[in-house]
C-alpha cells in the first residue's frame, strides 16, 4: 500500500524505483532460467557409467585405469598420496607372513588332503545357476534391496563352517592332519628374524588408523570368518591373524583416506623409533626427502629383514604347505621391497593400480574428456556435447553393502560388470560357503533380469585373465569346481570362452528384453592392455547412446 499522504513527486520517485526493482529481478530470473538451461544441457550430455561386481572384482582397478588414461593431471596429483596405502598393503602381507610363522612354530594342524579334498567338494559349484547337470536348482537372485543373508548351505557339511577352527582340529584328532614344532622347517634364526619383524605390526596399525580415521569395517564379529581363501583353503581369523591383520582395510571415502595418508603424523601414532630397533640404516640414510615420518622409517630400517623373510626357502616351504597363494592375493607388493621400502619412496602408476584400498560406500569420479567422444575417430562430429563428460561410480562389492547400489540404477548410460573368473576354487570372504565364480553368476543374474536396468547396456569385464592362467598352469583343474566342464582341456582360453558362453546364456535367459552386452577378457592390472579395452568401451556406449536416439 503507498504510505498516507503520499505527495505526488514521492510517488513518482516510489514508482520509478519499484519499476527499476522489478527489472532487476526479472534479470535475476533470465539468468537463473539460462544457467538451468545450461546445466540441464550440460547434465544430458554426461555419460554416467555404474561399475558392479563383488568384492575384489576389480571395479576400482577398473576406475584407476580410467583416470590414468583420461585424467591425467588429477592422477599425477594424487599419486604421492597412494604411498601409505602401498606400505600398508606391504606391512599386511609380511604381517600375515609372520602369523603363519607363528603358527608353524606353535604347531598348529595344517590342512591335509583329506580335508583340502573336502573343502574343495564345499567350494564346487552345485546349485545349477550354470550347471543344470548338478540337479541343485537355481539359487534365488542376489537381492539388492536389503542387505544379504548368508545363503543357505548347499552341502551334506553345511553344519560345519569350513576351515572353522573345529573343523581342523576334528581332522587334527583324526590323525589325517599333522604337523607340530619337531615337524618344521624353521628354526632360531626365523623366530629371530620374526622379532626383529615385530614392530610392523604397530606400524601397520599405525598405517591404519592414519589412513582409516575410524572409518573401517570389518566382516563380522565372529572370530572363526575367513580372512581369506588362498587357494582351495579357508584359513580363519581366530586360527592365524592377529589383532592387526585381520580384517581388511577398507574406507567409505578413498579422498579422505588418500589425504589422511599425505600427513605423516597423527593422533594415537605409535612411536617406534628405528634406533631402537638396532636395524642397519639404509644407504644414505637421514630422513627422506618425503616428509621422513616413522612409518617410513621403521619399514625402511625393516627393509633387509623383510627380503630375508620373503626370500627364505623355509618360508616359501610354510607358505606352500599352509596353502598361503600370496603372489595371487590383493595388494602383492613383496617382489618390490627394495623399492617401497626407502625413505624416498614415490609410487608409479602401476603401483598405484595395483594398490588396494577396500572400497565401503559409493565413490564418484568425474573425468572430463579432452574432446568429446562426439568427435571421436568412430564417429566424428555427429553428436555434439555428448560424452564430453563422464561420472564414474564405484562401489563396494561384498554381500553386506550391495543394497547401496540400487539407487544408481536410475539413469546410468552402461554398466561395467566385472566377474574375476581366476577364482572359480575359491570362496567368498564375507560368506565362506558361497564359490566365488558362482557368486558372480548370481549377481550378474540379478543384474541382467532388473527391470529398471532393462534398456542399459551392460559390458561384462571377464577379469583377471592373468591369475587364471598362473592358476591353471600350476595344475588347478576347472572340472574340480564347475562338473559341466567336463573334460573340456584345462587351459585359459577354453575357460575364458566357456565361461563367457555361459554369462551370455544368463543374460539371454534373464533380461526382460533383448539387450545388447559386450564381453571382455581383462586383466585390468595390465594398464597397457586395458587402455585399448577402455577406448573400445568408449565407443561401445558411445554407439548404444546413438541407437537410442535413433541417429543410427
Ligand atoms: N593380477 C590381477 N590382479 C587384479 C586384477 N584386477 C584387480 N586386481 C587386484 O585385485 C585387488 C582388488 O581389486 P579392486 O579393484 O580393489 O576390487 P574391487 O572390485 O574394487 O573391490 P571392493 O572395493 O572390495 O568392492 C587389487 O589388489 C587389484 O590390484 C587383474 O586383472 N589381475
Ligand atoms: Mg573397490
Amino acid at each position: 500500500m503507498p504510505p498516507p499522504n503520499e505527495t505526488p513527486a514521492a510517488r513518482a520517485l516510489r514508482e520509478r524505483q519499484e519499476a527499476e526493482a522489478q527489472r532487476t529481478s526479472d534479470k535475476i530470473d533470465e539468468q537463473i532460467r539460462a544457467e538451468r538451461a545450461a546445466m540441464k544441457k550440460k547434465e544430458k550430455g554426461i555419460v554416467r557409467v555404474l561399475l558392479l561386481g563383488q568384492s575384489e572384482s576389480g571395479k576400482s582397478t577398473t576406475l584407476k585405469n580410467f583416470r590414468l588414461k583420461y585424467a591425467r593431471s588429477a592422477w599425477k596429483q594424487e599419486r604421492d598420496s597412494w604411498r601409505a596405502v602401498i606400505q600398508l598393503n606391504l606391512l599386511r602381507s609380511i604381517n600375515t607372513i609372520l602369523d603363519v610363522l607363528q603358527a608353524e612354530m606353535d604347531g598348529d594342524p595344517v590342512v591335509g588332503l583329506n580335508e583340502e579334498l573336502r573343502v574343495a567338494e564345499e567350494g564346487m559349484i552345485t546349485t545349477g545357476i550354470i550347471d543344470d547337470s548338478t540337479g541343485g536348482g537355481p539359487r534365488t537372485p542376489v537381492s539388492l534391496d536389503t542387505p544379504t543373508p548368508p545363503s543357505t548351505p548347499s552341502t551334506p557339511w553345511a553344519n560345519t563352517t569350513p576351515g572353522s577352527t573345529a573343523s581342523l582340529s576334528r581332522q587334527s584328532e583324526s590323525g589325517s592332519t599333522q604337523t607340530s614344532l619337531v615337524d618344521t622347517p624353521l628354526t632360531n634364526h626365523h623366530q629371530l628374524l620374526k622379532l626383529r619383524l615385530g614392530p610392523l605390526r604397530h606400524i601397520e596399525l599405525d598405517l591404519r588408523r592414519r589412513l582409516g580415521a575410524g572409518a573401517e569395517e570389518d566382516y563380522g564379529s565372529s572370530t572363526d570368518t575367513s580372512i581369506g581363501v588362498l587357494g582351495t583353503v579357508t584359513i580363519t581369523r581366530k586360527a592365524l591373524v592377529s589383532k592387526c591383520s585381520g580384517s581388511e582395510f577398507g574406507v567409505r571415502r578413498w579422498k579422505d583416506a588418500l589425504d589422511n595418508g599425505r600427513q605423516p603424523t597423527g593422533r594415537g601414532q605409535v612411536r617406534v623409533r628405528s634406533s631402537e630397533l638396532g636395524h642397519d640404516t639404509e644407504p644414505g640414510g637421514g630422513v627422506g626427502r618425503l616428509g621422513g615420518d616413522e612409518a617410513t622409517e621403521v619399514i625402511a630400517s625393516c627393509r633387509e629383514d623383510m627380503k630375508t623373510l620373503w626370500m627364505d626357502v623355509a618360508v616359501r616351504g610354510v607358505l606352500k604347505k599352509r596353502k598361503m597363494r600370496l603372489e595371487d592375493s590383493a595388494g602383492f607388493f613383496l617382489n618390490d621391497i627394495d623399492r617401497i621400502a626407502t625413505r624416498t619412496y614415490e609410487p608409479s602408476d602401476d603401483d598405484v593400480v595395483r594398490a588396494r584400498l577396500r572400497t565401503l560406500g559409493v565413490q564418484e569420479y568425474r573425468i572430463p574428456f579432452e574432446q568429446s567422444m562426439g568427435q571421436s575417430q568412430l564417429f566424428p562430429g555427429s553428436i555434439g556435447d555428448f560424452g564430453k563428460e563422464w561420472i564414474l561410480y564405484d562401489v563396494g562389492g561384498s554381500r553386506t553393502i550391495r543394497h547401496a547400489w540400487v539407487p544408481y540404477f536410475d539413469n546410468v548410460n552402461a554398466i561395467i560388470f566385472l566377474a574375476p573368473i581366476s577364482c572359480f576354487d575359491e570362496r567368498l570372504l564375507e560368506d565362506s560357503r558361497v564359490n566365488r565364480l558362482e557368486d558372480s553368476f548370481l549377481l550378474w543374474r540379478t543384474v541382467c533380469s532388473s527391470k529398471l536396468l532393462s534398456k542399459t547396456p551392460l559390458i561384462l569385464f571377464l577379469n583377471k585373465c592373468d591369475l587364471l592362467k598362473r592358476k591353471l598352469r600350476s595344475g588347478v583343474l576347472v572340472k574340480n569346481y564347475l562338473p559341466s566342464f567336463a573334460n573340456r582341456p584345462n587351459d585359459a582360453p577354453t575357460v575364458v570362452k566357456y565361461l563367457k558362453e555361459k554369462f551370455r546364456d544368463i543374460s539371454k535367459q534373464y533380461s526382460p528384453e533383448p539387450r545388447v552386452t559386450y564381453y571382455y577378457a581383462t586383466s585390468v592390472t595390465d594398464t597397457k592392455a586395458t587402455a585399448t579395452t577402455l577406448q573400445t568401451v568408449r565407443d561401445s556406449i558411445l554407439r548404444e547412446h546413438l541407437k537410442s536416439a535413433d541417429f543410427v
